[in-house]
């Protein structure tokens, strides 16, 4: 199988993460979703991954709550696709659980963690991934396919349908716009109805009109659908979009805030570039409001 059959494979059925455990100061530590009685689509405790010396994470704890928008930021290196490719079973941990959807991903075996990442987890990647030689619809019937399954005419449609490509099914990646390509990207992530949907940069390879569309698309999937999704990126306009925002540094939780603008997500991260001191803070619950300080010293 090539990289990119991989790629397509990895990306039809996703799980996801939550945040919990950073100090908030209004819930102790509690993720904000959850704390107001929305279950964890993914459960994240005392999560760490070495490489050699490396350490990638550093003791992580979050939750993604059910039917929320996260976005993760940080500097360069601070562990944030690495959290993401463990919340999906993309990685092993070192040590600490992964659960999603209810299911410790630690207890898995490869065969079935493929399974659950086929049918519970979707992830879409900066790059499209698409095959070329296929038609939207064919890529967006890969996964299923090559698990073995074939997923029916009308599914197939209506995945496009979700994504606003309903009539493109005939068309191939180089006849799409990069937009639409990411479109039938996330159809093909979506088709299995996954508890997570997970992002890494998905919109770091288009422009910036073209970014706010696929954008708006998630936000709308979350608000329309419940889809729960998690995604990196590095762009302050895109972090807006979603409910809440956390914030790596050096493979730990710094802080993270909640409905917050693109102009608050670019203070705190203008502060964490100064050195952590400047805009760290903890936002909880009101829209936009940055609460407690207390990880500004890390
Ligand atoms: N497979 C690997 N082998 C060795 N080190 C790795 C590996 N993957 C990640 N790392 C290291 O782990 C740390 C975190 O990397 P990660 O890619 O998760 O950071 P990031 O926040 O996503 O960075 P960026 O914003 O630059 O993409 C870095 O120091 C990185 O070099």
């Amino acid at each position: 199988m090539t990289t990119t059959d991989e790629s397509a494979a990895a990306s039809a059925g996703v799980p996801v993460a939550a945040s919990a455990g950073v100090p908030v100061a209004a819930s102790a530590g509690v993720p904000v979703a959850a704390s107001a009685g929305v279950p964890a689509a993914v459960r994240i405790r005392a999560l760490r991954r070495s490489y050699g010396d490396v350490t990638a994470l550093d003791g992580v704890d979050l939750d993604f709550a059910a039917g929320t928008f996260t976005a993760v930021m940080g500097p360069s290196g601070s562990g944030k696709s690495t959290l993401l490719q463990c919340a999906a079973g993309l990685d092993r941990p070192t040590s600490g659980t992964v659960t999603v959807d209810g299911t410790d991903l630690g207890g898995l075996s490869e065969r079935r963690l493929t399974l659950l990442r086929r049918e519970r987890i979707g992830f879409v990647f900066q790059a499209f991934n698409l095959l070329p030689s296929l038609t939207a619809a064919q890529n967006v019937a890969l996964p299923m396919r090559l698990a073995g399954r074939r997923p029916s005419r009308a599914a197939v449609r209506q995945a496009l349908a979700r994504v606003g490509l309903a009539e493109r099914a005939g068309h191939r990646p180089a006849q799409l716009s990069g937009g639409q390509q990411q479109r039938v990207a996330l159809a093909r992530a979506l088709i299995t109805r996954p508890a997570v949907l997970f992002g890494d940069e998905p919109t770091g390879a288009l422009d910036t009109t073209t970014s706010r569309d696929v954008l708006a698309l998630l936000r709308e999937l979350v608000d329309r659908e419940g889809q729960t999704t998690v995604m990196v990126t590095h762009d302050p306009v895109a972090a807006a979009y979603a409910d809440r925002v956390v914030f790596l540094v050096d493979g730990r939780l710094h802080g993270e805030l909640a409905g917050a603008s693109a102009e608050g997500v670019a203070s705190y991260m203008a502060g964490l570039e100064r050195g952590a001191s400047g805009g760290a803070s903890v936002g909880v619950k009101a829209a936009g409001s940055v609460v407690d300080g207390e990880r500004a010293a890390c």
